[in-house]
Formats: structure tokens, sequence, C-alpha cells
């Protein structure tokens, strides 16, 4: 059919080696779930294509313009190259494009703006040349627009202010010239703009003083204004300059450019290519069984707000370099204000605790916060040896900010270091060792036990060191053959559920030393076994030293999985509530022995079919009494509505009277 032969096209222009996409068979089926990063709607056409971070080295195939129910594409964090397709403007159903942080070349073409429903235009850190088209103003779904990193030269159209639906626009680090059109300033949802290291000259307007902190502008050769910090006041040169550059009234320029005759046949054609029910968005939201398109298209919505504008600074390798290279610009042609301004607070933390073996010396901290923190902190060289270096055969995991390696220390214990880079931690740096803190201090039998960690500002990343856990993941234990000797005994399943909850209920409970906490990313593959068969749950408070955004790539993974609890769409937060039904979903994989949950399983956990909901891996091995106890148990934290799930402690309750009861 037409979607598989371009998923084989696709796969062999952007994985010419086969050593990423092997699982994209010609006789595969697409929508079985067996093609890695690919996701299909409930009409079995392709929603979504997830390969951010798979170290991708091709081209992108212009067949992608074939998959016309694609609504999310995220190519992000690989070395793809090439021109970015024209044929990509086909894609009238796609909210999500994300292709920053590769080696794209060539210009943007203006064919992008067919693609009418964009909500999130990610193309930073690459190497775009040409000119911003104009007729991107006419995409007027878009809420975020980065453009930053690239060559890209010309002045800024100014038809970018008919984005009235646009909240971070992001142009920094180009070679722009030219004003600032005051058509931007009018955009109302507008909350961060930068436009910094560019070359914009003129005045800017008045009112962009409305974004305060959310406006970056410096290092730009003649930008002038009054009530701006560290601008000179205009003169009437530049007054005229503006004058002259004024931009053209912008209904006139969506006319002229973002209808053109041509494209109509195009867009209309993909209408009716694409018509509802084929690609349809489902109406409702079910419960944990869900689509991954359609949750994250639905997610995207509800928090786009807060997801794209700094995912340019989540890469691995290359952000170190750009940091680096940032700097030293920075450093050589402006000012030092410009530069503190611009420096990571946490770079200037590993400076001034001396965390980086480069600094040492340099620790002057009187803080005792940050001298208690001492005690927990690595150095880099005993990081880099216990990894070998961070070597590939040391891989356990590459998450969307996050790489975990196991490592052996100088001890001889066995370690798994999570390594997270600089950027996607908390920018403040007061947060971040306030973070820290509440890190080290948390300890508990369920909680995996974090030893210390080291952040180098050399490698622009932070490393943190916890036990290892040598059973591995419980989704290693899900979905397995019963010849596979994985097959976990009813007993041991029980264990693990309870000793989640009495992680998460740890986590949750408020004491003199601990503030409650909400996890926000419990799934099977944050459960790690260790040779008691006893469950630790990985990466607990790490969310408070990652920046707002950092969260939102591992949402959607969770997501995909089912561990989302329904009211995150509408209310875009998470609570203990919320951690209350991921619990619930693993409950119920781990009574079913299934990561993946029909609707029939559902429903025959709903009518107490035991025999057709639990594993038949333990046969009849184990008790109706208790599994069907924590079947309900599953079913209530699982509840559509968070006021109807029992909290932790009660979950924890249930399972102890249980317990005292078998
Ligand atoms: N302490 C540990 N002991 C044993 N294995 C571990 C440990 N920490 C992590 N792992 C393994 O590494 C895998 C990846 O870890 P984790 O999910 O925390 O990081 P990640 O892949 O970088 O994803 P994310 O972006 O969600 O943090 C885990 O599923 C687990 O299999």
């Amino acid at each position: 059919d037409t979607e598989l032969r371009a998923l084989m096209d696709i796969k062999s222009s952007l994985d010419p080696q086969n050593k990423v996409l092997k699982s994209w068979k010609n006789n595969g089926d697409p929508c079985s779930g067996s093609f890695v990063g690919v996701a299909c709607n409930e009409h079995r056409k392709i929603a979504n294509i997830s390969l951010q971070g798979r170290n991708l080295a091709g081209k992108l195939s212009p067949a992608i313009g074939d998959l016309k129910c694609l609504s999310g594409i995220y190519l992000h964090y690989n070395s793809i190259s090439g021109e970015i397709p024209k044929e990509i403007g086909k894609l009238n159903q796609l909210t999500d494009l994300y292709l920053n942080v590769n080696n794209f070349s060539g210009v943007v073409f203006p064919e992008i703006s067919h693609m009418t429903n964009l909500q999130v235009l990610d193309l930073c850190c690459n190497s775009l040349t040409g000119k911003i088209p104009e007729q991107l103003g006419s995409l007027n779904k878009l809420s975020v627009l980065s453009l930053q990193y690239n060559l890209l030269n010309g002045s800024i159209p100014s038809s970018l202010g008919n984005l009235n639906m646009l909240k971070r626009l992001d142009l920094s680090y180009n070679r722009l010239s030219g004003p600032i059109p005051a058509t931007i300033a009018n955009i109302q949802p507008l909350q961060h703009l930068d436009v910094q290291n560019n070359s914009l000259s003129g005045a800017i307007p008045t009112s962009l003083k409305r974004l305060d902190a959310g406006f970056s502008y410096g290092n730009n050769t003649s930008l002038c204004g009054s009530g701006f910090r560290a601008l000179r006041i205009c003169t009437s040169f530049d007054n005229a300059n503006v004058d002259v550059n004024t931009p053209r009234p912008f209904g006139s320029i969506t006319k002229n450019h973002t209808t053109p005759a041509h494209d109509e046949p195009q867009n209309s054609n993909l209408q009716t290519d694409c018509t509802p029910p084929t690609c349809s968005k489902p109406k409702k939201i079910p419960q944990i069984f869900i689509v991954v398109a359609v949750i994250t298209g639905s997610v995207t919505l509800a928090t786009a707000g807060f997801l794209a504008f700094l995912r340019y600074r989540r890469q691995k390798q290359k952000i170190g370099s750009m940091v680096e290279a940032s700097e030293s610009r920075l450093s050589t042609d402006h000012t030092n204000e410009v530069h503190s301004k611009n420096a990571s607070p946490l770079v200037s933390l590993a400076y001034s605790t001396g965390w980086d073996p480069l600094a040492d010396g340099l620790n002057n901290s009187e803080d005792l916060c940050q001298l208690a923190l001492q005690n927990f902190r690595y150095n880099l060289e005993e990081v880099e040896s216990a990894t070998q270096y961070f070597s590939e055969a040391n891989l356990l995991g590459r998450g969307n900010f996050s790489t975990v390696y196991k490592g052996v220390l100088r001890d001889g214990s066995v370690v798994a270091i999570k390594s997270i880079n600089v950027s996607s931690c908390q920018s403040e740096e007061a947060e971040f060792v306030r973070g820290l803190n509440l890190l080290v201090s948390l300890r508990h039998e369920n909680l995996v036990g974090l030893r210390g960690f080291c952040c180098s500002r050399g490698r622009g990343e932070c490393f943190f060191i916890y036990d290892f856990a040598p059973k591995g993941n419980l989704l290693k234990y899900l979905d397995v053959s019963d010849d596979s000797n994985l097959a976990l005994d009813w007993s041991t399943r029980v264990n693990i559920i309870k000793g989640i909850a009495k992680g998460l209920c740890y986590l949750h409970e408020e004491t003199a030393n601990k503030p409650s906490l909400v996890h926000q990313n419990i799934s099977a593959e944050k459960i790690v076994i260790d040779n008691q068969f006893n469950p630790l749950i990985l990466d607990s408070g790490l969310r408070k030293i990652l920046a707002d955004d950092t969260i939102f790539s591992a949402l959607k993974m969770s997501a995909a999985m089912g561990y989302l609890a329904p009211e995150y769409i509408t209310t875009g937060r998470f609570t203990k509530k919320s951690d209350v039904y991921a619990f619930g979903v693993i409950v119920l994989h781990i009574i079913s022995g299934k990561q993946q949950l029909t609707n029939a399983m559902r429903s025959a956990a709903e009518s107490c079919k035991l025999e057709d909901f639990v594993d038949h891996n333990i046969a009849e091995k184990f008790s109706t009494a208790e599994a069907s106890k924590l079947v309900r148990l599953g079913l209530s934290c699982t509840h559509e509505l968070p006021d109807e799930r029992p909290n932790m402690e009660a979950v924890l309750q249930e399972l102890n009277r249980r317990n005292s009861g078998s």
C-alpha cells in the first residue's frame, strides 16, 4: 500500500545502512506496533513518526509527503542532512514538526506554509540558509516557531505578525538584518521573543516591553529603543530607518502569499484523500487504552505553551560544543555584560562550587546547603573511568533528555550513571541546588539509592550515580513466553506491587524532612528490580532539578504507553492522583503480564473474568481472591475521575490488609 511504500522509501534514505530502522519491513504491518517509532491512528493510517535521538544520518525523503494523515513528525536530535523536502507541505494534518538539531541545509521552502494545522515548527540548530519565507505568516495555528541557530539572512517578515496564536518565537543566532517588525509586537499571546545574536537594526517596537524578561535582543548591531536595558536611545536616523522598513499592512501580505492559486488544488486534494473518517481524530480519549497519535496530539494542544522553546537545548554532544561556541563568540565579540547574561547559571554554579574538575580550587561557596552537597560529589574522572568513557557497550538506555550507562566504581561497586544535559536542568541556580539537596535527601527501600552526582562544565552535563539494580526493569518481565524463565510467580508480583506502592506512598507523604512529591513519570521502565526481586523506583525527585519543558518529552512517552491520567489533557497538571493512575496501570500490567491492555482485557477485568485477564504464564497458581482484589484496585486507581481514585496511603492500607488476611 502507499503508506508502506512511502515508509520503505523514507527508511532507505533516512537509514541507508539499515541500522536503526531494521524493524521497518517490506512485508510488515506498520500499524502492528512492530515498526520502531511508527504509530497509527484508529483508522490504521500512520499518524506519528517518532525517531528523535536515534543517530539517523541520512536524508529525509520526499515520500514523507505521502503519509497524509501524519499529525506529528519527531526527528530531532539526529544528524539528518540535505534539504527539508518541499513535499512535506502536503501534510495538512500535521500539528508538530520537530526537525531541530540535525544537519539540514538549503532554504526553508515556502511550501511549509501549506501545513495549515501546524502548531509547533521547530527547525532550530540546523544549517538552513536564505530568508524566512513570508508565507510562514499564514500558519495561523502556530504557537511555537523556532528557527534559532541557523544561517538565515534577510529581514524578519512582517507577516509573522499574522500568527495570532504564537506564544514563542525564537530567531536568535542567525544572520537576520533590518528591524523587528512592529506587527510582531501586536501578537497578543506572544510570551517569548528571542532575536539575540543577529544583525538587527532600528527601533524596537515599544510595546515589546510588555514581554519583560521574555524578550531577548542582545548582540544585535544597531538596535535602539528607550526603556530597554543596555540599548541606546534611537536617533532620527534610526527612526527614518524604521520608516523605510515599516511593514506593509499584513492583510495584503497574507492575501498575496498565503493562498497562492496553485495551492488550492493541492490542499483540496489532500482534504479529499484524507477526509474523515480516514484521518478523523477520536472524539473521546479512552482511559488507558489510548492511540499514541491521538494522545500525543492532544497533549501537544494542552501543553503547547511550555513545550518547545528550549527543545534545542536538549541535545547531547552538539549542545556542548554549541554552548562553548556561543560562549567564545560572545566573549570575543561582545561585552562582558552580555556574556554574563547569556552564560548558563548552572555553568557558573559548576565554577563556584568547584564540582567541575577544571574548576577545582575555585570553591569559595559558604552556602551550607552546597557544602552538604559536597559529600555527594563525584569527579568527572571517576565517572569517565566507571563508564569506560561512556562506552556504548555500557549503555543502558537513552531517553529524551538523558542517557544511562552502567558503570563500575573504583571500589568495585556497580552503578547506573544517568547523564542529563545541563540545558535540560533548571536554569535558576538556587532552584537547581534546592532540587539537588532534595534529591540526595530521599531515602527509601523502594527508591533506587542515589550515591552522588557530578556536574561538568566541560561536558555540559550533570551525572547522577545510582545503585545498580541487576534484574533490569519491569518491562523485561512483561509479554514474556512461558519458557523464557522470566515469568514472575504470583507472590513476586504481589511483592512488586506492594513495593511500588510503598515507594510512592513515601514520595507523596509530607514529613518534617521532606515535602510531598509527585513522581510524574511512573512507568514499567521506571521500576527496576534488585537481586531480591524488590522493586526500586527510578528518577524520584528528579523533576525538581529539570527545566519546566524537559518533562514534556517524557510525557509523550508515558502518554503513548497509557500511563498518563486522562485529566492531564485538560488540566495540564500532574498530581498525586495522576501518579495513582500510572500505578494502577502498572498493577494491571503486572497481573496480566501484558504491556498493552486491550479493550477485551479491560472488559474481562471489569467483569472479573480472571481467567481472561490474569497472565496465562502463571496458570492457576494464584490466589483468586487476592487476584480479584488486585484487579479491582488496579481498576479503581485508573478511574477516569481523579477524585474517585484512592490515595496511595489507602492503597497501601488495602494491600497490607490483604496480606494480613491471606
Ligand atoms: N539504577 C539502575 N539499575 C539498573 N538499571 C537501570 C538503573 N537506572 C536505569 N536503568 C536502566 O536504564 C533504563 C533507562 O533508564 P531511564 O528510563 O531512567 O532513562 P532514559 O532511558 O534516559 O529515559 P528518560 O528520558 O525517561 O530519563 C531503565 O529502564 C533501566 O532498564
